[in-house]
């Protein structure tokens, strides 16, 4: 986990999120219809093509590396590119979770592109939502950035794609260790639950150069 400033305002985030939200769910559309498209191999060729010009007029200009975690100076955080939740990730369904009284919540659609056995939803699917899910929900509950330890999955029955519902809850916590439940329904009942053990690291790279940083805008 890396800490790293971008020092901009409430307006400047809505900007970019009008330009760059729009995009990924057209591309999250795009993803759909590659794999459902029924249409002949010339057309599939010519999709190819035009698609091959739009990657390179994006990749003129291209951070290096993933996206990163940039924080605000009131430390905001744009995990945008995050695989779960990334408002620009395209992979990302995307999860967007509330969080309330130790207890986190979230609802995704989980469609073609998530699929494991036909028709229902694949089993790493459901583990990286639950991860993202209980991670967000300890660092909640404690203020402080959270890695999972451990995360131990029982799939009590197929999850069929559609809507999926989560739900994670803090069971517990003992010193740098936040203990927390998680479930996952389809629209027939709890198809997966979990238990995490998350886990405070000691130390966060660049967080001092952070809140440095911070203390010395004025
Ligand atoms: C807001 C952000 C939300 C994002 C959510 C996304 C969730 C994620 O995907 S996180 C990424 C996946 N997880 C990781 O990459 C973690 C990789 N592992 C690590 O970085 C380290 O091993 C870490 C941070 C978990 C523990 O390291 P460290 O702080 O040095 O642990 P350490 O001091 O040895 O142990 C502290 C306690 O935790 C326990 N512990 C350590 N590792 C584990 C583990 N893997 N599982 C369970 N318990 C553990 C120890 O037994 C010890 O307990 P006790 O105090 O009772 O003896």
């Amino acid at each position: 986990m890396e800490f790293r400033l971008e020092d901009i305002d409430p307006d400047e985030i809505e900007r970019r999120l009008a330009v760059v939200e729009p995009l990924t769910d057209s591309v999250r559309g795009l993803i759909d219809a590659v794999i459902r498209s029924e249409v002949d191999d010339a057309v599939l060729d010519r999709a190819r093509a035009r698609i091959d010009e739009i990657t390179a007029e994006l990749r003129v200009h291209q951070k290096p590396g993933g996206y990163g975690t940039p924080f605000t100076r009131d430390l905001r955080g744009m995990p945008w590119g995050n695989a779960a939740t990334g408002l620009r990730n395209p992979i990302a369904p995307p999860l967007r979770p509330e969080h309330g009284a130790g207890v986190s919540t979230g609802s995704v659609h989980l469609g073609a592109a998530y699929e494991g056995p036909g028709g229902l939803v694949h089993g790493g699917v459901l583990a990286l939502l639950m991860d993202q899910l209980v991670g967000e929900c300890a660092s909640t509950i404690v203020n402080m950035p959270h890695f999972t330890g451990t995360l131990t999955v029982r799939y009590l029955r197929p999850t069929k794609l559609g809507r999926v519902d989560l739900r994670a809850e803090v069971t517990g916590t003992q010193d740098r260790k936040t203990f927390v439940h998680v479930e996952v329904r389809d629209r027939e009942g709890v198809t997966a639950d979990g238990e995490a053990i998350m886990i405070r690291p000691k130390d966060f790279p660049g967080r001092d150069e952070v809140l440095a940083a911070i203390a010395r805008t004025p």
